[in-house]
């Protein structure tokens, strides 16, 4: 049986970072994987492959927009192109990640891991014990009890369609669903392209602010993007080549591709978490502020413990989880995971970036606050590049301490991350508002003069 300080199981981000780390600080590491592409799903089939569909849908946006302004004809777009920029990047991902993990010295074992008990692993036939596990084995499509579910692709299968064909049903108003029918909307190349989300919840983006939310689904609108709540679909039947998604109420939606965008469950079945004495849910495996689990040994990080399902966040889980293994030799800096400053951004266009609390979420926890607010901005930054959704708003305490952010933007990550690090600071709007009058100028967050001023005693 093969021994080692740590054994980590999974190759995605956070098994990366956690493997690494902990192999930089001197301990004998192993990465257990049973992909034959390792690597994980941000780099393979989530965020990174996505943000080549991304980059130029914004570009194609950005000049339909200019038509008229100095762009004289709409670009034309290739979604084969696009495809074979983004699989070449992702063909050299398992090869890569395997490389990189031999010249750090570790070892990777391939096989599925399952636990025989708190302190040994099966994977793949092979016994192999550790002083401690970090578990990164991440998540999956939430299959769905809907007859026909199996005539719907997931988002691996988006990623890899060979053309865009004209009508498409995306099961979910969540993160992947939106974003995908962006890349749709401006990467088709048809006239008659149909894009139909269908949210089972009273509303879409439920993690979102509900007044922004309704602001992007009326941009989405304008794309060719139809966003229908509270439907119970029932089956998803074949129509010849073309598939047809019928609700409880009777409606049917045509659609050439059918996609399951309706979440993401942990990936724990195969790990025998009972054996080692780990709790876990449908929501993922319990875990405290330093990513333990019930087995004290055992540490969850990244898609499967049952926090937030973000690649930055799941690095930062791995590293809070090597500072509390490295305990006893020092550790680091990374103490504790504290939630209440994530920063989300939805890659559609506009962006829709937001950080901290919603206003509904304030109302229902009957925090007070004050609100600074603006839709249709028509300040020159988005007079320049035609855009006539932007909007912000930034929500602050009666003390002046930010306590969320929603921007409605081409650029919403940098005004969400100057707030998020304001929040994080302490900086309250006040100094935020009078610091902006020198940022970048003229930049999307020099405008955060005109967002903070209404926060500000200078009214
Ligand atoms: C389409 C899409 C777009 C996304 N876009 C963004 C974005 O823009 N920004 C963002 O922050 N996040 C985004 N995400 C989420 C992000 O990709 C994930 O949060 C992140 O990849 C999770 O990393 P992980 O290391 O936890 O898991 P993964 O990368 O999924 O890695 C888990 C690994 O564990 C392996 N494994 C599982 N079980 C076992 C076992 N029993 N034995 C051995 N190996 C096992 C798997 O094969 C896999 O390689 C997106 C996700 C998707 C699907
Ligand atoms: N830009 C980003 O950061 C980004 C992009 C994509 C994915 N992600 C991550 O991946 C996760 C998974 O993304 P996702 O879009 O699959 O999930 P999601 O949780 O964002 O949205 C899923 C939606 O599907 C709905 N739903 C569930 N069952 C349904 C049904 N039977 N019929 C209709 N609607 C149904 C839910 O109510 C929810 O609104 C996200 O939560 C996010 O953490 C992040």
């Amino acid at each position: 049986m093969s021994a080692y300080d740590v054994v980590v199981i999974g190759s995605g981000t956070a098994g990366q970072t956690a493997a690494y780390e902990l192999k930089s600080r001197g301990l004998t590491v192993a990465v257990a994987e049973k992909s034959n592409t390792p690597g994980g799903t941000c780099a393979l089939a989530g965020c990174q492959a996505k943000k080549w569909f991304y980059e130029a849908a914004e570009t194609a946006a950005k000049s339909n927009h200019l038509k008229g302004r100095g762009i004289v004809s709409p670009p034309q777009v290739s979604w084969a192109d696009v495809l074979r920029g983004k699989n070449k990047f992702t063909t050299t991902v398992p090869g890569n990640t395997l490389t990189g993990f031999k010249k750090a010295g570790i070892d990777v074992i391939s096989g599925v891991a399952r636990f025989l008990d708190e302190k040994t692993l099966d994977i793949g036939g092979r016994k192999v014990s550790a002083r401690f596990f970090v578990v990164a084995s991440g998540a999956h499509p939430m299959p769905l009890p809907i007859e026909g579910i199996e005539n719907a692709i997931t988002s691996d299968g988006f990623l890899e369609l060979p053309s865009l064909p004209g009508r498409f049903v995306f099961i979910g108003g969540g993160f992947i669903s939106f974003e995908f029918a962006h890349f749709v909307a401006r990467l088709g190349d048809g006239p008659s392209r149909q894009t139909t989300i269908l949210e089972a919840a009273p509303r879409a983006l439920g993690p979102f602010d509900a007044e922004m939310v309704s602001l992007l689904v009326a941009a989405s609108k304008t794309e060719g993007i139809d966003v229908h709540t509270g439907v119970r679909i029932s089956s998803v039947e074949k129509d010849g080549n073309a598939f047809r998604v019928v609700t409880g109420d009777g409606v049917s939606y045509a659609a050439d591709v059918v996609v399951n965008s309706a979440g993401r469950l942990p990936d724990v079945n195969d790990l025998d978490l009972d054996r080692a004495g780990i709790d876990f849910s449908r929501r993922g495996i319990s875990v405290n502020a330093r990513m333990q689990t019930t087995q004290p040994n055992i540490y969850a990080v990244g898609d499967c413990a049952s926090t937030v399902q973000l690649a930055r966040v799941a690095d930062y889980e791995a590293m809070v989880a090597v500072n509390a293994i490295l305990g006893e030799k020092g550790g680091g800096g990374w103490p504790e995971m504290d939630y209440s400053a994530v920063p989300a951004i939805l890659f559609t266009y506009p962006q829709y970036g937001m950080v901290g609390y919603t206003e509904d979420a304030l109302k229902h926890e009957g925090i007070p606050y004050t609100k600074s607010f603006g839709k249709n901005l028509s300040w020159p930054t988005y007079r320049r590049i035609g855009m006539s959704d932007a909007a912000y708003k930034i929500l602050a305490g009666t003390d002046g301490a930010f306590l969320g952010a929603h921007i409605l933007s081409d650029n919403a990550a940098g005004i969400i991350n100057t707030i998020r690090l304001a929040m994080l600071n302490r900086i309250p709007a006040e100094t935020l508002y009078r610091q902006s009058m020198m940022s970048p100028y003229p930049s999307r967050e020099s405008d955060m003069l005109y967002m903070l001023k209404p926060l500000s005693q200078e009214k």
